[in-house]
């Protein structure tokens, strides 16, 4: 590892930003090692795009120190750009221009020398799967081939860093999966780093080594997808008896977390290991209960999240729900 791999591609020391007296940003510490993607979660008005635009350059911070690719943000901002790419909820698509001269235009705007303009442009329109619509105006192109259009303007620049403001919102399960890949092969091919923010769960844990939960303005737990979801404790199994009898006797047999007398299930401790399944299963096999269904809950990060704010995912800030709601398994 070189020493430029160990200084953090983006840093923020005690940042804060307010807007009149709505403070949006209150106290934020980042580290994002070089080559690494970083997801930052938070629901619906947390702060996420603002910490983008302080970032990049697009406002600045009432209070804190902002660091980018070596760079202070705030006394070194055109070399902050020269090293950034952003994407996300203010695009840079120019949707009467087709996707092959957006991209042009950005090579143009990057000084690409004139041989190598057309190069780049084709590499980026067969890497990023938009040949076919090359010569279409951008205006005709589904909500994924903006995104990925967008992304690929991003890279004209070939920045270091790159922020993805939301990549994956409104966008069809296909789509998604399609943009998780090319992050993916960003970082790995190209070694950049990527801060992303999302609202998604199963998008930080699908991408992100590592992850800050951003509530009210504040960082509320940071860590690998692991140690998040090791916080918030063991999962549990559910057991459901065809009928009464069954029922109650396991209920009378097992340690039981929480029941549910209408539906019959029962909810015991336990990670869903193999050893631990397999004394849960004798146990029944002993009294002789045969259970009608058994799932396992192993703790996810919308348990985190729950744990961390109160709230499940998707619900807009500040409204909390009662622990009936939360306690419901979390929906897929
Ligand atoms: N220019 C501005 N003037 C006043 N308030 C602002 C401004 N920009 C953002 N805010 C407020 O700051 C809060 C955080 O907004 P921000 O866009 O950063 O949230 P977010 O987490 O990105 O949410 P979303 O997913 O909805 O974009 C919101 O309450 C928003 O209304």
């Amino acid at each position: 590892m070189t020493a430029n791999h160990r200084q953090p591609a983006v840093a923020a020391t005690a940042v804060r930003k307010a807007y009149g007296d709505h403070v949006v940003l209150d106290g934020i510490d980042l580290d994002i090692p070089a080559g690494s993607v970083f997801a930052l979660l938070g629901p619906n008005g947390s702060g996420k795009t603002t910490m983008v635009r302080l970032l990049s350059t697009l406002i600045r911070a009432d209070a804190g120190d902002l660091r980018v690719a070596g760079h202070d943000v705030a006394r070194e901002p055109d070399a902050v750009r020269a090293a950034i790419g952003v994407t996300g909820q203010f695009s840079a698509v120019d949707h009467l221009l087709t996707g092959a001269e957006n991209l042009l235009l950005m090579a143009d705007l990057n000084r690409l020398p004139r041989k190598e303009r057309r190069r780049c442009v084709a590499e980026l329109l067969e890497r990023f799967e938009l040949v076919d619509a090359a010569g279409k105006p951008a205006s005709t192109y589904s909500g994924g081939m903006l995104r990925r259009l967008d992304l690929a303007m991003t890279l004209v620049g070939r920045p270091r860093v790159i922020f993805l403001d939301e990549p994956t919102t409104g966008l069809d399960p296909r789509s998604r999966r399609t943009m998780w890949e090319i992050i993916r092969g960003l970082v790995a091919d190209e070694g950049v780093t990527i801060l992303l923010t999302t609202q998604y769960l199963d998008e930080a844990d699908q991408l992100a080594d590592r992850i800050a939960v951003l509530y009210q303005g504040k960082l509320v737990a940071t860590g690998t997808p692991e140690e998040l979801k090791r916080q918030v404790g063991g999962g549990h199994i559910t057991l459901r008896f065809a009928d009464q009898r069954g029922y109650e006797h396991a209920a009378g047999v097992l340690e039981v977390v929480s029941r549910n007398d209408a539906a019959f299930t029962l909810q015991v401790a336990g990670q869903g290991d193999v050893r631990s399944l397999r004394a849960l299963l004798d146990r029944l096999d002993r009294a002789s209960l045969a259970v009608e269904e058994l799932r396992v809950h192993t703790p996810d990060l919308d348990d985190v999240f729950f744990a961390l704010t109160g709230n499940p995912v998707g619900t807009p800030l500040g409204k909390s729900v009662s622990s009936s709601v939360a306690e419901q398994e979390p929906a897929r």
